[in-house]
Formats: structure tokens, C-alpha cells, sequence
């Protein structure tokens, strides 16, 4: 399969979020090394929703991981706002830097069942020591952005999936992080509250020019994005453009059913 070049999206013009030359992940047991990354050459750009589709044991979640500075890659460089990701990998900067810049959305929500959809949104200003009375108004306009400021009241417990995903949406949000990352969040949903979620994280991006990645094994979800990167066996190996009047469906289905093709064969 072809390695991909370096896609420029937008003719070099913006500085990317992030750029990834040569990245990659070994893990070494004493018996064995697992490639989970392998020479990674990526850039994301600001205000743009890529998704991430490949194979199991493709490197998605490690993709994720070192995006976010909760794993170091072995060999390669990332920069973040042009600027080189070294002490990020390292505690005290690598917790830092997550809260500053990185927001996170799972499967599985993860909220805290004990604390009120308020708290639960407040946590990562509380962790970053912000001023009670702004953290009370971020609360409240992050609840009124996602259209839930009935339940803040309410504890995780009594919401469906959806209003739990979008309690995670405005907790994810609430620090104006530069990098959003979702492993499956609709991986829990139904496909209304799936469409009705992505929708959400469209708006994000056209209002707030929310950088979203997304990892992902439907390729209906991977149509919300701008762009898909395939992977396979640690290896980027295809792309795919969202289109207006395309069938992007297909053809990101057909793109997904090769590599997972080549999977089952190789
Ligand atoms: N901490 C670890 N120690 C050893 N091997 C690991 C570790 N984390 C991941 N791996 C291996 O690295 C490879 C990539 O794993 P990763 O979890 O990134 O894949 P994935 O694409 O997210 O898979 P899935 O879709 O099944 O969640 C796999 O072979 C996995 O077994």
C-alpha cells in the first residue's frame, strides 16, 4: 500500500495545529516489540475534523495517546502551534499541557456519577484553579452552547446517552482546548443521537473553529469529518477528502473494506 505525502489541505497557507514527521511508536516486552506506530507524517489543521479509521491493533488509540502527550513516541517529532513537542512528554508539562490545550470525549462518557452535571463540567477549570465566580459563568454558557442547562441539576445517572455525551461535549470544551480528542463517541449511541451528536461537533467547528479528531470504525460518522486517514498495521496509508455532492459514504466505505480486506488477507 502507498505512504502518503504530506497532504497540504490548504496550500501551506496556515501554520497546522499539529505536524507529525516520521513519528513512531515501539512497544518492547522482553520477548517481543510491537510496531504500533510506524513513520507517521501527518499535519492537522485548526478548525478542521479529521476522522480516523483502521483495523484493529492499527495505532489509533496510540495515535491518540501521543497526541495528547500520554505517550511518548520512540522515534520522530510532533509540533504543536509550531512549536516542538520535547518537555510535553514529560510530567509536570505533559499534565499541563493537557489541560491547557487537549479535551477529551470517550465511548463511554466518563463522567463522575456522584457529581451534578455542573461539576462534572466545571472539573477541568477547577483543575486549572480558575476563579469560582468565572468557572459558576463558563459553566452555565457551556451548558446553554450545548442546549443542556436543564440538566444541570441532574446527575449523570438520571440522563440518556446523548445528554451524557453532550454533558462530556461541554466538559471537553470548557477550557477552550486548541486540540479536541474523541475516541468512538458515538460508539455508545443509537444512529439519531449519533446524527444528532456529530451535528453538534460540526457546530463546534463553524462557531468556536473547533480542531476535532476522531477515531472511529463507522464510516457514516467519518462522513461528518473534512478529512479520514486510514490506517493500517501502524502505518497511515490512505486519505480520503469529504466533498460537497459526493458520495463520500461509499466511497469512504470502499476505501475502509480494502484495507480491512488486505487485513484479512496479509
Ligand atoms: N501499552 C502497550 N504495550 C504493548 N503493546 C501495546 C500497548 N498499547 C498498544 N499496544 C499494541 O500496539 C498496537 C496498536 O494498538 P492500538 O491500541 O493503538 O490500536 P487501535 O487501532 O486503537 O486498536 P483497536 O481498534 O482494537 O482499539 C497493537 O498491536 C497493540 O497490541
Amino acid at each position: 500500500m502507498k505512504q502518503l505525502k504530506l497532504h497540504e489541505i490548504r496550500n501551506g497557507e496556515e501554520t497546522p495545529l499539529v505536524v507529525m514527521k516520521n513519528v513512531s511508536k515501539e512497544f518492547r516486552s522482553k520477548d517481543f516489540t510491537t510496531q504500533a506506530l510506524d513513520s507517521i507524517n501527518c499535519e492537522i489543521y485548526q478548525n478542521e475534523i479529521v476522522a480516523i479509521m483502521g483495523t484493529s491493533g492499527s495505532g489509533k488509540s496510540t495515535l491518540l495517546n501521543i497526541l495528547a502527550a500520554l505517550d511518548k513516541p520512540t522515534h520522530g517529532e510532533l509540533t504543536f502551534h509550531g512549536v516542538p513537542m520535547i518537555e510535553q512528554f514529560q510530567e509536570p508539562t505533559s499534565s499541563e499541557f493537557r489541560r491547557q490545550n487537549i479535551g477529551f470525549i470517550f465511548q463511554n462518557f466518563s463522567l463522575l456519577d456522584e457529581l451534578t452535571v455542573s461539576d462534572n463540567v466545571a472539573m477541568p477549570l477547577i483543575l486549572l484553579n480558575e476563579d469560582t465566580k468565572k468557572i459558576t459563568q463558563k459553566v452555565t454558557d457551556v451548558l446553554a452552547k450545548l442546549s443542556i442547562a436543564d440538566l444541570a441539576k441532574k446527575k449523570p445517572t438520571e440522563l440518556s446517552g446523548g445528554q451524557k455525551q453532550r454533558v462530556a461535549i461541554a466538559r471537553a470544551i470548557i477550557a477552550n482546548p486548541q486540540l479536541l480528542l474523541a475516541d468512538e463517541p458515538t460508539g455508545a449511541l443509537d444512529v439519531n443521537t449519533t446524527n444528532d451528536i456529530l451535528t453538534t461537533l460540526v457546530q463546534l467547528k463553524k462557531l468556536s473553529n473547533q480542531t476535532i479528531i476522531l477515531v472511529t470504525h463507522d464510516p457514516h460518522v467519518s462522513t461528518y469529518a473534512d478529512r479520514v486517514l486510514f490506517f493500517h498495521k501502524g502505518k497511515l496509508v490512505d486519505e480520503y477528502i469529504n466533498q460537497e455532492h459526493s458520495d463520500n459514504l461509499t466511497m469512504i466505505f470502499d476505501k475502509f473494506k480494502n484495507i480491512q480486506r488486505s487485513y484479512l488477507h496479509v
